[in-house]
């Protein structure tokens, strides 16, 4: 259940991905008066969230949580957080509600439960869930053979928030403990858009849904779920 809507270049991406976001959080008002809006951090959907920033949406009735995060404070490089707060928490965007998930605790293990309590109190479903990839065929922030990785991939858990500990790797650097949406609660959005660009990462999106190893890649836990269609936009 994977639709593709690949485009030319990456200004057409970004217009169709700000359009078809925008609209699921329209109707997600329309229907109970808010919605939720789960964001990845990563350098590709920037000018999505610069671009939704300047949209003349009811932001104040939709909530923008964090889909991953780095075990990091706002202030320190690497903070999808404070990623979210300068490109998408701006212009008409800034009286948006927010949702992060790095708590003053000192691991991500120890802020999980507070984390798990503060997401479980969001508008289900979720509305819209972007989604990255990186080259090693994470999203979120489910890494290849992370510690926690197992548990997070369950689609039956009850558990929307876990904390994992990734190998290190070119991907990650030092930013190897996290917190992360689980599986679970990624299918609980009515709508999955997974957003790559560049020949690299399609090449990893094919290699994806070629194989079946999830713990290798965790995106295919994304791609070959089978119960919730995911929506790919990809341009070079
Ligand atoms: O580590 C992360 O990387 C992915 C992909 O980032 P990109 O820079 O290659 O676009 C991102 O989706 C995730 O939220 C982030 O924590």
């Amino acid at each position: 259940m994977v639709e593709e809507k690949f485009y030319p270049d990456r200004e057409r991406l970004v217009l169709a991905l700000a359009n078809d976001c925008a609209s699921a959080l329209q109707l997600g008002i329309k229907e109970r008066g808010q919605a939720a809006f789960l964001v990845s951090g990563g350098s590709t959907p920037k000018p999505v969230y610069q671009a939704l920033s300047k949209r003349p949406l009811p932001w104040p009735q939709i909530t923008v949580a964090l889909v991953d995060e780095r075990w990091v404070n706002k202030t320190a490089s690497g903070s999808n957080h404070a990623f979210i707060e300068d490109n998408l928490l701006q212009n008409n965007a800034s009286g948006a509600p927010f949702l992060g998930m790095k708590t003053p605790h000192a691991t991500a293990a120890e802020g999980e439960a507070d984390c798990q309590q503060a997401y479980g109190e969001l508008p289900r479903p979720f509305d819209v869930c972007v989604l990255g990839m990186g080259s090693d065929g994470h999203t979120a922030s489910l890494f290849p053979h992370a510690r926690g990785l197992q548990e997070a991939l369950d689609p039956q858990s009850n558990q929307l928030c876990r904390a994992i500990t990734a190998q290190q790797s070119e991907v990650t650097g030092s930013h190897t403990e996290r917190m992360t949406l689980t599986l679970a609660a990624i299918l609980q959005a009515r709508d999955i858009k997974l957003l790559i660009t560049g020949e690299e990462k399609l090449r990893v999106y094919r290699e994806a849904l070629l194989g079946s190893d999830e713990l290798e890649m965790p995106v295919r836990s994304i791609l070959k779920q089978g119960l919730k269609s995911v929506t790919v936009y990809w341009a070079p």
